[in-house]
């Protein structure tokens, strides 16, 4: 009988708008049962901390080095995980003795892979120690190591949910976070996978910049924009979707100054169609069309997206609410089914999906005590 993990998926990711939480039972394979799932939204102050630790990370030379605002950033996200498990487990009335494993990502303030360097904050240790639960977290730096782009992550994750919903023709899991990332899973295949181009980040640095708002919620500001056909040249120009995978990115990659002269309105809707047009050119490094694009990941939940992304696809968009999934769990699932692979040694990361060498496991485990 194969071990079955009760996994806690722990995320925060490059949108840094908080944490979601995400139970899941699995075997580390094709085993997957859902369970509850939370989201904790970062305070206002905590927000302009962490933006403050990934301006302050882009001196970083070493991944262990936390000069100026990053420790105190280090502390405030074990913290806050801390506080969100804790909420999580009293409101479900689970006791921690009850759950095998957190699968903890940290938060990403740097990752310049070409440099083999990826930092995430969050200390695995103390996490373990203070939840009385093992934690697995840094699961990003084995991949580095081994020649991969130690990103994405969440392919393996996504193969598994195309396997179990048993459409039976490739589909392309597209997952809009802070940066956009992409999983083609055909049947019986290895998945194929790589970060597209910007997800949420730009639009959101966009309105908090000019309106104060951490969000276009509900895509208001841009659909009542038009598109700015000369600046999306502008901002399609640049070499990265010319590059062929494995490739990954920062948070921080584009420069939005083309859209720096428009109103709020059409910068927002140029800014989500340079996003759609980025998750659309995948296309030309898959080896067979997909026939359905799953959406996932918080840009799921924003209708101007998804609009621009289904006047560009090849084939139908849906959402992954249309396959029986959560669109916002996803990725704390992918964390929680990551960790209980981590445990049994089993690769979290394919030659496909980030161009490490060979399969390769990672991630580190933290006793809880
Ligand atoms: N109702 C909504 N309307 C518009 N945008 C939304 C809405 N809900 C969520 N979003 C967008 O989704 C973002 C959060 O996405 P998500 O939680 O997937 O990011 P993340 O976990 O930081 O991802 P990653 O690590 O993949 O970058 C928000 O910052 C916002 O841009
Ligand atoms: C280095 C890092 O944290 N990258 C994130 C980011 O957000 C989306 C995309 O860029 C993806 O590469 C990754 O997150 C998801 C969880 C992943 O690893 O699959």
């Amino acid at each position: 009988m194969p071990k079955i993990f009760r996994a806690l998926g722990a995320m925060s990711g490059t949108s840094m708008d908080g944490i979601d939480l995400a139970l899941l039972e699995t075997d580390g394979r094709g085993l997957l049962k859902f369970g509850p799932t939370a989201s904790f939204a970062f305070s206002d102050a905590d927000r302009a901390l962490l933006r403050a630790a990934v301006a302050a990370a882009r001196n970083l030379n070493r991944r262990d080095e936390r000069p100026g605002p990053l420790a105190e950033a280090e502390s405030l996200i074990t913290q806050r995980h801390l506080e969100a498990v804790a909420t999580f487990l009293r409101d479900e009335d689970i006791s921690p003795a009850a759950i095998d494993l957190i699968g903890f990502h940290g938060q990403t303030v740097l990752h310049r892979p070409e440099q083999g360097l990826t930092v995430q904050l969050g200390d695995g240790a103390l996490f373990a120690r203070r939840a009385g639960i093992d934690v697995v977290y840094d699961m990003r730096a084995a991949d580095l190591e081994r020649g991969g782009q130690g990103a994405p992550l969440v392919p393996v994750y996504h193969a598994a949910l195309a396997e179990s919903c048993g459409f039976g023709a490739p589909m392309l899991f597209v997952n809009i976070g802070g940066v956009a990332n992409v999983t083609f899973c055909a049947p019986g295949a290895a998945p194929l996978a790589c970060d597209v181009g910007p997800g949420n980040a730009l639009l959101d640095d966009l309105m908090l910049a000019r309106a104060g708002r951490a969000m276009d919620a509900d895509g208001a500001a841009a659909r009542a924009g038009r598109v700015d056909e000369a600046a999306l040249a502008a901002l399609l120009a640049h070499p990265w979707f010319a590059r062929k995978p494995p490739k990954s990115l920062d948070r921080n990659a584009f420069d939005p100054a083309p859209v720096a002269g428009l109103s709020l309105e059409d910068a927002a809707a140029t800014l989500c169609a340079f996003t759609a047009a980025g998750i659309v050119s995948a296309d030309a490094f898959v080896p067979a069309p997909p026939q359905m694009i799953v959406l996932c990941g918080g840009g799921a939940r924003n209708p101007a997206l998804v609009e621009a992304i289904s006047a560009r696809a090849p084939c139908p968009v849906r959402r992954a609410e249309n396959f029986g999934w959560d669109s916002q769990a996803i990725e704390a699932q992918a964390f929680a089914y990551l960790a209980a692979r981590s445990a049994k040694g089993l690769p979290l990361t394919f030659p496909g999906t980030t161009g490490v060498r060979e399969p390769a496991t990672g991630g580190k485990l933290a006793w809880a005590g």
